[in-house]
């Protein structure tokens, strides 16, 4: 009887190490990080190619974001009470999926106010701020100094730039970066640690807590130090994920994001 059950355990562990091992394997191996045209073709191809809506995608990856962070910063967890949430959004559709996170993350029970400084003039996006408005999210007029963040809020959301952004960041990004830089709450970066080169990152730049990598990682994650890195934007058609060698994880379940660590 011992030695059948020490047998059976053996096979046990042999098989939950080698299942270990080829899961470990697999995400080493094989998670394609984009470069930067190489994510805008995709998009492109989303909307295109495969008739996706910005809309649709938008409110999958927002949704996405949100769910990673109720999973690494549960409403019991937070420190400060009310659970505030500062969301930063920036010009183009990063900014979008800020606000449509900041709307999931308030049905979720968290307190978000969006700094949105720099609004497109289209129905989208307008349409995205009233919902916001219509559920008492509020707007703040500028960006609060970083020792009044680290004073009222919980954590910050950085919804500023995703994968299109280039060059020298311009104001009034600037100054809200710099003032990133000084607080000491966890920033969880929509896609893109803002700032950051998409490619290469940047040693100086803001130092998320947090990254959720929409459709899959960009090279730039390969510089994230944070502590969770989440793959979100389970929205990928599998001829696309093939034709592009995306390699993407199996998502647990019925989930949408992915914990990559
Ligand atoms: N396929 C997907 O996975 C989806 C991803 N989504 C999200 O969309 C962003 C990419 O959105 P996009 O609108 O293409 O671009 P960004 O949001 O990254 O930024 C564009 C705006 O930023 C301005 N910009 C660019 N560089 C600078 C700079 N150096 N300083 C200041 N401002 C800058 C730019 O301004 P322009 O004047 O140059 O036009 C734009 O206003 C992706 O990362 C995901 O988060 C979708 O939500 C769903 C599908
Ligand atoms: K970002």
């Amino acid at each position: 009887g011992s030695v059948l059950t020490h047998t059976g355990a053996c096979a046990r562990v042999a098989s939950n190490i080698y299942s270990k091992h080829r899961q470990a394997c697999t995400m080493a191996n094989t998670i394609k990080y984009l470069g930067q045209e190489e994510a805008q073709h995709i998009d492109e191809e989303l909307f295109n190619e495969y008739s996706f809506s910005v809309d649709q995608l938008m409110e999958l990856a927002g949704l996405s974001c949100a769910t990673a962070v109720s999973k690494g910063y549960p409403l019991q967890s937070l420190l400060r009470s009310p659970p505030r949430v500062l969301v930063i959004c920036g010009p183009g559709n990063n900014g979008g999926d800020g606000l449509v996170c900041a709307r999931h993350l308030k049905l979720f029970g968290y307190e978000p106010s969006v700094l949105y400084p720099k609004r497109p003039n289209k129905q989208l996006f307008q349409n995205l701020t009233t919902q916001c408005e219509k559920m008492d999210i509020s707007f703040l007029s500028e960006m609060p100094e970083a020792d009044v963040i680290d004073e009222a809020y919980n954590l910050v959301v950085d919804a500023i730039f995703g994968f299109s952004f280039k060059g020298a960041v311009r104001e009034p990004f600037g100054d809200i970066l710099s003032k990133l830089k000084k607080i000491t709450v966890p920033i969880a970066s929509v896609d893109i640690p803002s700032g950051w080169d998409v490619e290469k990152g940047c040693p100086d730049g803001i130092q998320p807590d947090m990254l959720i990598s929409l459709t899959a990682p960009k090279k730039a994650a390969n510089h994230f130090k944070g502590r969770y890195h989440f793959l979100g934007g389970r929205f990928v058609p599998p001829a696309l994920e093939q034709k592009y060698q995306l390699n993407l994880p199996q998502y647990p379940g019925t989930d949408c994001v992915y914990q990559l660590n």
